[in-house]
């Protein structure tokens, strides 16, 4: 990948264990990166766009708040400004020709206008404090919510995207971080803005060289911080793909699910160095970062101490030129000292929302990617048991996959049938399961059940009928019990009669048995007394989730790959039990399996061969044609034949001799 001048190479100093020296940029990251590179003008006009995000949720979240927030910010720069002006005037009294004791009694009125301002900023800054502390959490709360269910609502396939899963993480992480301390900088900049406006207007009147020379000594400030948030960016983007990389490795070497095969490769010291590399490379862009970040404040200050020194010469040679008299020095000085301070809190305000803006726009994207990714709203519904699921030319790419994982598949599966999807590896068995289901959609072709398109149909129709036991079950960290009825959350089963029915089909009712607190076990490990399962145990969960679920159409997916022999028979036998115990009809049934001699009573057999549909029939037709099943079929019931006969059976008489010794008669 190209990359701009000036930026460092995302690598690390050793091969990597990853396998990549270079992970790909995630796409967000890229876009930003040319937001990375726009000049301080672009970012300017970036800012309302954040304030904007920002303002609109704190006033969602409570508009009452919002308008107090604005008010009391406005009313507190308003004091100082009034205090400044006040302070004008103390100066002006005292500094004037004639006795002392005059001078002090005049300018009494002044000197309480002063101290009264004062007193007010201090009550103002406890109200800004109080409103503040109310209002951000409620904004931080309501960005969280929205991103959170952003995501939630998505459509399945986004989450095989995995630009849209990092832009998630990041977008939820960062954005509504950024949204929180952007309130901060929003009220900053409130007031700074303010006090600013106070000094340049109390400067100008004083004298309108005044104001400009002020300005020119605080913009070296602001150009020095805008820089800094620049290259704090530019950091970020340049290490994004490195930081994947440490928290995959952080992962790997940490967690849980891969702490076997981690003792077992002795990888931990491996995984740990990688960790390590990964983690200097880090360090040095770091220090590197903070040496040029303090070259540009230290640059800045210089220029800001030239453009002050400017300022005094310009006071001085108005004071000396009889342009400005002697008594109105002390509130110059004073105007020029706020105008200072004002402006650098003023443009720090604008740069950390500027740099904020670039962590709101991956909120933005991430809510717009979101409401992209989420099916339409559509009242169409799909058929509750359907007659007729038909395939026609169906064809589907995983993100980021260069060719289809299925090709131009065209077929019908009728209600109550019991369909067997076989092939090899990667031949496209699960991803054929989730598209008859309508849990992804197709890219070309169409899957309709009963007539109706799924891709038009509201997804929670669809799946409302759908039953799917996966590959891998999840291992849901709840009860033994709750892990089955989570299969359809208020099922209506008075006398338990659904919930033993698919505890015994799927053997999950030996599992339950052999816990400690029976099927209120709590099955993680997350928790005191919680306990984990073995994979054929997790198994059998799943299926008796996907049993009680009692959907019309029911996809097994590899259901018994981790059950024992007899656990594996008992299933099938459940199965079968199932497709026909749906109320009042049958269910339709989709098993993929590779163990052929579990199907052979399928209705119908399919057979898939890199994504596409190559033979279809009963078992006995597709023994008869010879092709690909046949010979899978074959492969398998020669291992068994074969092993049959190394088997020495023993004669008759044989046996009995080698019962024999036993006997104790
Ligand atoms: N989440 C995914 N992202 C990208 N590609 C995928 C994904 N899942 C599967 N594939 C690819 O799609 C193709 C079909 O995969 P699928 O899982 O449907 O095969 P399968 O027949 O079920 O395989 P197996 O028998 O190994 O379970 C394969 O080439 C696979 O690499």
């Amino acid at each position: 990948m190209r990359r701009p001048a000036g930026t460092t190479q995302d690598t690390t100093d050793s091969p990597p264990l990853i396998g990549v020296e270079n992970l790909k940029m995630p796409e967000w990251a890229r876009v930003d990166e040319r937001v990375a590179a726009a000049g301080f003008g672009q970012a300017v006009r970036a800012l309302p766009t954040a304030v904007t995000v920002v303002v609109r949720l704190a006033w969602r979240t409570s508009p009452r708040l919002t308008l107090l927030a604005g008010f009391v910010h406005v009313v507190s720069g308003t004091v100082t400004a009034f205090g400044l002006l006040a302070t004008a005037n103390v100066f002006t009294a005292l500094l004037q020709q004639g006795p002392t004791p005059e001078r002090v009694l005049e300018s009494l009125p002044a000197i309480l206008v002063v101290t009264g301002s004062y007193a007010a900023r201090a009550a103002l800054d406890s109200a800004v404090a109080a409103v503040e502390g109310a209002l951000r959490p409620r904004v931080t709360a309501a960005a969280d919510d929205a991103v959170t269910a952003a995501v939630v609502r998505v459509g399945l396939i986004a989450f095989e995207d995995a630009d849209f899963r990092e832009l998630a993480r990041q977008g939820a992480r960062y954005g509504v971080r950024a949204i929180e301390t952007s309130l901060r900088r929003l009220a900053d900049l409130t007031s700074s803005a303010i006090s600013l406006a106070a000094a340049m207007v109390t400067a100008g009147l004083l004298n309108p060289w005044l104001a400009p020379v002020l300005l020119l000594a605080a913009a070296a400030d602001g150009w020095a911080a805008a820089r800094v948030a620049k290259l704090n960016y530019r950091h970020y983007i340049d290490t994004v793909s490195r930081n994947i990389r440490k928290t995959v490795v952080e992962e790997v070497a940490t967690w849980r699910t891969m702490a076997l095969e981690r003792h077992a490769l002795t990888l931990q010291e491996p995984l740990l160095g990688e960790y390590r590399r990964i983690s200097r490379s880090l360090v040095r862009e770091e220090v590197r970062l903070a040496h040029r970040s303090n070259l540009v404040r230290t640059t800045g200050r210089a220029a800001a101490g030239a453009g002050t020194a400017v300022a005094y010469l310009v006071l001085g040679w108005l004071l000396y030129s009889g342009a400005m008299e002697l008594a109105l020095a002390g509130t110059a000085v004073l105007a020029m000292r706020t105008a200072s301070t004002a402006l650098s809190s003023t443009t720090r305000a604008v740069n950390s929302l500027y740099e904020d803006s670039f962590y709101i726009g991956f909120y933005n994207q991430l809510l717009a990617e979101s409401r992209k990714r989420r099916p339409p709203a559509t009242t169409l519904a799909a058929p509750a048991d359907p007659a007729e699921i038909r395939l026609e030319g169906v064809t589907f790419t995983y993100p980021g996959r260069p060719s289809p994982a299925l090709r131009d598949i065209s077929l019908t599966i009728r209600r109550g049938e019991v369909v067997a999807l076989v092939g090899e590896n990667g031949s496209g068995k699960t991803t054929l399961g989730k598209l008859l289901t309508g849990l992804y959609p197709p890219d070309e072709g169409v899957v309709r059940w009963d007539g109706v398109d799924l891709a038009q149909a509201d997804p929670a129709t669809v799946h409302a009928n759908i039953a799917v036991i996966a590959q891998e079950p999840a291992e849901w960290p709840m009860t033994a019990a709750n892990n089955v009825t989570v299969g359809r959350l208020g099922r209506p089963d008075p006398d338990r009669r659904a919930w033993r029915e698919a505890v015994g089909c799927s053997g999950a009712d030996e599992v339950i048995d052999s816990l400690p607190a029976k099927e209120n076990t709590v099955l993680s490990k997350k928790f005191d007394e919680g306990q984990d399962l073995s994979g054929g145990q997790w198994q059998r969960m799943g299926i008796a989730r996907g049993i009680y679920r009692d959907a019309s159409v029911l996809v097994a997916d590899e259901p018994t790959a981790a059950l024992d022999a007899r656990a594996e028979a008992r299933v099938f036998a459940g199965l079968q039990h199932a497709s026909t115990s749906l109320r009042g009809g049958r269910r339709t049934t989709i098993l993929v399996t590779h163990r052929l001699a579990n199907i052979r009573s399928a209705d119908r057999i399919l057979v898939l061969e890199k994504g596409r549909l190559i033979e279809q029939g009963t078992h006995e037709e597709l023994i008869r044609a010879g092709g690909l099943y046949h010979e899978l079929y074959e492969i398998q019931a020669r291992a068994y034949r074969a092993s049959e006969a190394a088997i020495p059976q023993p004669r008759a008489e044989d046996a009995e001799e080698e019962v024999s010794p036993a006997r104790t008669d």
